[in-house]
């Protein structure tokens, strides 16, 4: 069994890191209707391994420092994840366990149980009270226990032991120990007294269906246990609100807004645990959610804890379970760099345990192999590997999984200071582009008006000759590089249909009218084109390229690349991260109304004006170009004369 690792903070102060067991849940092969057999499975006992989802012959491993299989009983789970850290208690450490995973991946299960199966928060709390037992025995100790019992619902603290109180404050005494002033403490003096309390309160708490769980839990509940006497330390079991997202489990209206609560908590409890392993953070983010400053005490410090993250194996939770992997190997990397990303080729892949053959129940082995079997010919045929994750197919979800590879990836410092120079590089690429765009707008504000209807006599030779260093440029823009996949600038995706243009200049002049229909409209760029017009005049491929680049801004932009977007101010760029931090990726751009503030008119507006404006910008560029030529075409001539 893994030890717990205690980190010198250079000081006398010990600071223990989080401990992190995965627990895989059992195939619910009734779920999953399409029988796909595993995404993930277990390698040993700290080890596992999930189909990547870049190349789907290949596989990402992860090592913890505990990995609980499908078949790992209850009782085992609590005898090399919890029961090791409970002595602490009564030597006047805190400590904490809580069940960290998607929703419905076995965190209840894990933390609570079943009566025939009881979970960690029973078997804790009757090892509590063996020790305590044996102290009493040994020193006369009173034998009696306080317990507490509360949820965070919507950043509300709510009592479970006397449901009809309000949302309780949090405070911190002069030794820095967590208080929740009014918060019910009730003394029990035996398991039964516990389980009286207990089960009724458990009732209390807030729970509802969604899509992926009958009872989900839209709450996180906390169950502190007390040893009566003053030398004792805390213990906090806690099961954790489901991370989710949102567009599986069918959230919407007050479903949505407990999960950007859950989901905001979770994100500031990964923050805490990250500073608190990597141990070189100044400030540790407890304040920032209610969840980490009830746990400050017993979190970090010289408290034991323990993070069970609870998978499931189905491809539907493949995302949640990626992400969900990341975060707990993210608190593992930094203390012992225990996260390594290998690749797998499938003919090599590690022959399975007797086991995981039991544990797939004989089910997931051919669907697999079929599947691996056809992965190859895939692969053999050239198509993207991704493809086979038909659930993943939605670019959005694919920009998720890029920006999460990232985050794991940024953990190498090598790999961060290189993406930090790229990202670097591109952002001064698209601030070059961007004056580029406005030098070359004024150039065909003044030309235009010199020329008046000479442009539609354009030769193509001219416009020619005058592409080459533009396209340079284009070709700087957008060479293969990590983070230009994944955020690319507007004009870059306006420049890339440039050599059509001489092609299809008929349409470019259909565009050079339009122009002009929009130099007429009002600043909010509302009226004078026809809803179903200005669309049917664009090209279509460029229209569809200029949209998936608007969409792809909106999902992965900074707040500076939102704000370049038209019409976008810096409010309404904040707004669109909020809402992407809450509810995800947009998964189209029509989703951009849901944002405060974006009703259908602005969003009509915006749309209009992006997208003319990317047309508009090419036709600076050919009126720019044709000048040039007519310029130096009128001087050669005059000096010929
Ligand atoms: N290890 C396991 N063995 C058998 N059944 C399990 C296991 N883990 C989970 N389950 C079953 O899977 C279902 C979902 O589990 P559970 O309710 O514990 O998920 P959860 O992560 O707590 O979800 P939520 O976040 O929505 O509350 C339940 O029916 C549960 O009994």
């Amino acid at each position: 069994m893994a030890q717990r690792v205690a980190v010198s903070d250079g000081g006398n102060k010990k600071t223990s890191r989080v401990r992190v067991a995965v627990r895989l849940r059992p195939y619910m092969s009734k779920q999953d209707e399409k029988s796909e057999g595993p995404c993930v499975r277990g390698l040993d006992s700290q080890n596992l391994e999930i189909i990547n989802w870049r190349n789907a012959t290949e596989t990402v491993k992860y090592h913890f420092d505990v990995f609980h299989g499908e078949q790992t009983t209850q009782q085992e789970v609590f005898l090399s994840s919890v029961k090791p850290i409970l002595p602490h208690i009564l030597k006047g450490q805190n400590a904490s366990v809580f069940a960290y995973g998607p929703t419905g991946a076995g965190k209840t299960h894990t933390m609570l149980g079943s009566s025939d199966q009881p979970g960690v928060i029973p078997r804790a709390v009757r090892e509590v009270f063996n020790l305590v037992k044996a102290k009493d025995e040994d020193d006369g100790w009173d034998y009696s226990i306080g317990m507490s019992y509360l949820e965070i619902y919507n950043e509300k603290v709510l009592d479970l032991l006397s449901p009809s109180s309000q949302d309780l404050p949090i405070r911190e005494d002069k030794d820095k120990n967590i208080l929740i002033p009014g918060l019910t403490h009730t003394t029990i003096s035996s398991f039964a007294d516990f389980d009286k309390h207990f089960v009724p309160a458990s009732l209390n708490r807030t729970t509802a269906s969604t899509k992926l769980n009958q009872r989900s839990s839209r709450s996180h509940a906390i169950l502190l246990i007390k040893p009566h006497r003053q030398q004792t330390g805390k213990l906090y079991l806690v099961d954790l609100a489901g991370s989710e997202d949102n567009r599986r489990t069918g959230n919407q209206g007050i479903r949505l807004k407990e999960s950007g609560a859950i989901n905001l908590s979770l994100f500031t409890l990964s923050k805490v645990v990250d500073s608190l392993n990597s141990g070189t953070a100044i400030r540790v983010p407890y304040r920032d959610s209610k969840l980490t400053r009830l746990l400050q005490d017993s979190l970090g410090g010289s408290a034991h804890s323990v993070m069970i993250t609870n998978i499931a194996p189905e491809y539907k939770y493949y995302f949640d379970t990626f992400s969900a992997l990341n975060f707990a190997a993210k608190s593992k990397l930094i203390v012992n760099k225990p996260f390594t990303r290998e690749t797998v080729a499938v003919p090599v892949l590690p022959v399975k345990r007797a086991r995981d053959d039991h544990e797939a129940g004989g089910s997931g082995t051919e669907p697999q192999k079929k599947r691996q079997k056809e992965e190859k010919k895939t692969e053999h045929s050239g198509s993207s590997p991704s493809a086979h994750f038909h659930s993943l197919s939605e670019p959005s979800v694919m920009d998720r999984l890029i920006a999460l590879e990232k985050l794991m990836m940024s953990c190498q410092d090598k790999d961060r200071t290189g993406m930090l120079k790229d990202v670097a590089q591109s952002r001064k690429e698209i601030q070059e582009l961007k004056e580029k765009q406005k030098e070359l707008e004024s150039k065909a504000l003044l030309f235009s008006r010199l020329a008046g209807e000479k442009s539609s006599t354009v030769q193509e030779p001219a416009f020619k000759n005058n592409t080459a260093p533009l396209q340079r440029k284009q070709s700087n823009a957008t060479k293969p590089n990590k983070q230009q996949a994944v955020v690319q600038p507007l004009q870059v995706s306006q420049l890339q249909p440039l050599q059509q243009l001489a092609v299809v200049k008929k349409q470019s002049v259909c565009v050079k009218k339009k122009e002009k229909k929009l130099s007429d409209q009002p600043p909010d760029g509302k009226e004078n084109i026809k809803e179903n017009g200005w669309e049917s005049q664009l090209d279509t491929s460029v229209l569809e390229q200029s949209r998936k680049k608007i969409l792809q801004i909106l999902n992965t932009g900074s707040l500076k690349e939102l704000k370049g977007l038209q019409q976008i101010g810096d409010k309404k760029a904040k707004l669109i991260l909020g809402w992407r931090e809450i509810h995800g990726h947009f998964t189209k751009l029509e989703d951009l109304v849901k944002v405060e503030g974006m009703t259908e008119k602005r969003f009509s507006s915006f749309m209009k004006v992006s997208t003319v404006l990317s047309y508009f910008f090419f036709v600076c560029l050919f009126v720019c170009f044709f000048f040039s030529f007519f310029l130096s075409f009128s001087h050669t001539d005059s000096l010929a004369r």
